[in-house]
């Protein structure tokens, strides 16, 4: 699986930063590093100017959080851990300067105190705030990266590409380009060599290589950055290589609940970015873009997101504009056969995708308006499972089994005919599954003030006849949900495994 670490970033000269992304540091309005930092090209800058602290502000829960905390317990075993020289839960480091002896400055107060502590100074802190004390952090003193920013995912640490086993990230930008005309394989192996080294970079935390950097995530860690690469079918055509073409990247079929938007769907490349922080997820699609030079053309942008880690008080899973907890039942990697439903099998064909997989991207908007206007009762009848916890309606907790047999007292069905967890279950659909991993969209309002918001869907699978077609065909028919939804974009694209070291991504494919 994606190994993922805590680990500070040549772009902090290796000293810890004041400003964690989201850490009580930044809430309360601490000053920024006390060390230099480097500039996009390795040279030392100078410190920042200090900022002032007007006011304290309250504290998110900042000893309470952890990086994946709008995650489920159970899928946190994903690799990512925290380092006790970074984390700001695990307390200052051996060797750090301690409180200073002078009566410090309010302006440099960093409050990460016990209940005590922050009812005092008026602010509001997480439940397991108490193991460490109030803490004042002298005015040229270090102060460790948070845990969020200092979070990165190794390029090529997996077998497979980032982005798929990763948890879910707050923010995220999806790109199709299309090559440029009369681009040849050698122009597109050099474009893809520059996307793959750029990615391995800048999920290390490093700028961009020669001098090329725009200096947008100069102050933040790789804050869980990933940089996922896929092919359309249509870019077998335009680089001879139709005999590579993958059975499973035919044309997905026509649903009737389709409303596509061609210039927003396909492509024949496709980039998926997600990070924990803004700055550095525009900061790689910029880089991603700028590397594309003269070789391909933007096809389509869309932004998402999704919630930030260190929002809720535990790791709960996230939920969606409709305000569903929604990505419960997905497969997990502990399944026995998570690989088998995700990943193309080492002996599967062709032999360049072995270890990759399918992503089918739909853009679909939620008719908000609608929805919201359904009784609480209706909303969870259409989902089949309570809005409040997302427990399912047959009973228990939000990772009980959904009991699809379950009959209310009254001896009607407890999850509906067309309740969306039923139509869309494994069992409804012999055994189709998906690793629905995606991001919520807010692009402003229709003409009728309608928000045009909703999911960026994004499905991993081995295989999309085995996953998302025969499920998105039942629901089609049958789902409750449906009536809410519009689909107005869609792609399917190949994602090859992760590139060898000194290699870059789809190598097998363009020289294999
Ligand atoms: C073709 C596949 C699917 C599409 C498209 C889809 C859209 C979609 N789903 C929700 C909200 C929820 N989906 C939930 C579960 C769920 N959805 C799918 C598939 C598609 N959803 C599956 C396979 C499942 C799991 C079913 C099961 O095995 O129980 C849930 C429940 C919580 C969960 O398990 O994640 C919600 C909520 C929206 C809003 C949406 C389109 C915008
Ligand atoms: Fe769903």
């Amino acid at each position: 699986m994606t190994q993922q670490k805590n680990r500070r970033t040549p772009r902090q000269n290796g000293q810890p930063r004041a400003e964690g992304a989201r850490d009580g540091a930044r809430n309360t309005g601490t000053t920024p590093p006390a060390q230099p930092s480097r500039d996009a090209a390795g040279k030392k800058a100078r410190p920042a100017e200090a900022r002032k602290q007007d006011a304290p502000k309250p504290v998110a829960a900042a000893a309470g959080r952890t990086p994946d905390d709008h995650r489920t317990d159970d899928r946190r075993s994903d690799g990512r851990r925290t380092d006790s020289r970074t984390d700001p839960r695990a307390g200052r480091r051996a060797g750090d300067p301690g409180p200073d002896p002078a009566p410090p400055s309010l302006t440099r107060r960093r409050l990460l105190g016990t209940a005590g502590a922050a009812g005092a100074a008026g602010l509001v802190v997480g439940g397991a705030a108490g193991a460490v004390g109030a803490e004042v952090v002298r005015e040229d003193a270090p102060t460790p990266l948070s845990s969020v920013g200092a979070t990165s995912v190794d390029f090529r640490g997996d077998r497979h590409q980032p982005g798929i086993t990763t948890p879910m990230q707050a923010r995220g930008h999806l790109l199709a380009f299309d090559l440029a005309p009369g681009v040849d394989r050698r122009a597109v192996i050099a474009l893809l060599r520059r996307w793959s080294a750029t990615a391995e970079r800048l999920m290390a935390g490093e700028p961009q290589s020669g001098g090329a950097d725009t200096g947008i995530a100069l102050d933040a860690g790789p804050s869980s950055l990933t940089v996922t690469f896929g092919f359309g079918r249509s870019f077998f055509g335009r680089t001879g290589l139709t005999a590579r073409l993958p059975e499973a990247l035919a044309p997905l079929p026509d649903f009737s609940a389709d409303v596509l938007d061609p210039r927003r769907s396909n492509g024949d490349l496709w980039v998926q970015i997600g990070a924990d922080d803004a700055l550095v997820a525009f900061h790689a699609l910029r880089a991603v873009q700028r590397d594309a030079g003269d070789a391909a053309r933007l096809r389509w942008q869309m932004n998402g997101f999704n919630r930030s880690p260190g929002a809720t008080a535990r790791p709960m899973t996230t939920r969606n504009l409709m305000g569903q907890v929604d990505g419960t039942n997905n497969p997990k990697p502990g399944d026995p056969d998570f690989a088998r439903r995700v990943f193309v099998p080492a002996d599967g064909s062709p032999g360049w995708m072995a270890g990759g997989s399918y992503a089918v991207v739909r853009r679909i908007r939620m008719l908000l308006d609608s929805w919201d206007n359904l009784s609480l009762e209706r909303q969870e009848k259409v989902i089949g499972r309570r809005k409040s916890d997302g427990a399912p309606l047959s009973g228990g907790t939000e990772t009980t089994p959904v009991d699809l047999a379950k009959l209310t007292p009254e001896g009607s069905l407890a999850i509906a005919g067309d309740a969306h967890v039923r139509v869309a279950a494994p069992e409804s659909n012999q055994g189709a599954a998906m690793l629905r991993r995606p991001f919520s969209y807010h692009d402003g309002f229709l003409d009728d003030g309608a928000p045009d918001a909703g999911l960026l869907f994004i499905a991993w699978q081995a295989d999309p006849m085995k996953g998302f077609v025969p499920v998105q065909r039942k629901l089609d028919r049958g789902d409750g949900l449906s009536r809410f939804l519009r689909h107005e974009a869609s792609g399917l694209f190949a994602v090859p495994p992760a590139p060898e070291p000194g290699s870059y991504v789809g190598r097998a494919l363009l020289e294999g």
